[in-house]
């Protein structure tokens, strides 16, 4: 799965950028999806069924007086079929604790959609700690014991590696993927084995092929990378030949 986060970027004029990148989709056994800025979702999700839209977050109420909010009926009804829940730069921007994403995620999946689960260390909680242990906390923390599994993706975006330039490297994925993958499983038990977990942090076309490449890493949530249907089409096509590799 290759995820785009447009964060808080693009224009209506910017979404003829889907059309490519639904192009560079289109051949691949890959699953593509952009999440776009609320204002944007319901004009793409009416232009093409590809690629998948999705959005940047929900509130944790079902509707309600919540001014300048945006309910997970809202963005289901836009045409979206999933969203991000508990970036870091949500997480940083507007206080969310991990109880506050936990709400979220549960009424985000009662109202159909898909949800990307965000977790990820910052530099200090890295270098002074045990980035694994933060990490499988927040995700113990930020999952409904109940959550549906079929409907659930974990991205580790370590802090440090968001929009710096400087990805985790191979062993730093493996290592806190695997770990990640037993916190999914502890806390859904076995349904967790299929939980896809995505990698996201300064991904590229230069560095994707040896990040997809690892066997825990199921797709990618790509940030600055994503604006343009360019920059995306070389990460879809690594993408693809990781999961035809898989294949055989
Ligand atoms: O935060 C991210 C995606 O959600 C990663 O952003 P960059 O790919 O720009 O580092």
């Amino acid at each position: 799965m290759v995820v785009g986060n447009w964060k808080m970027h693009g224009s209506s004029a910017a979404l003829v950028e889907l059309d490519g990148i639904a192009e560079a989709a289109r051949h691949a056994r890959v699953d593509v999806a952009v999440c776009l800025p609320a204002t944007l979702l319901m004009a793409a999700a009416q232009r093409a069924r590809d690629p998948i839209i999705g959005a940047q977050d929900c509130h944790a109420h079902a509707s309600g007086s919540h001014t300048g909010d945006v309910s997970a009926a809202m963005i289901a009804d836009a045409g979206a079929r999933l969203t991000i829940i508990g970036h870091s730069e949500r997480r940083r921007d507007h206080g969310e604790t991990d109880a506050i994403v936990n709400a979220k995620l549960d009424t985000a999946i009662a109202h159909g959609l898909g949800v990307i689960l965000c977790v990820g260390e910052s530099e200090a909680q890295r270098r002074e700690g045990d980035p694994a242990a933060f990490v499988c906390r927040q995700v113990a923390a930020s999952l409904p014991a109940q959550a549906r599994a079929d409907r659930l993706m974990i991205a580790y975006e370590p802090l440090w590696a968001i929009g710096s330039g400087r990805s985790a490297s191979g062993e730093q994925i493996a290592t806190i993927h695997t770990d990640i993958r037993r916190a999914v499983q502890d806390r859904l038990g076995d349904q967790g084995a299929d939980v896809p977990i995505l990698y996201g942090g300064s991904v590229t076309g230069d560095n994707a092929d040896a990040i997809l490449g690892l066997e825990t890493v199921d797709g990618v949530l790509v940030g600055g990378a994503s604006l343009t249907a360019e920059r995306l089409a070389p990460i879809i096509a690594a993408a693809a030949r990781h999961s035809l590799s898989r294949l055989r």
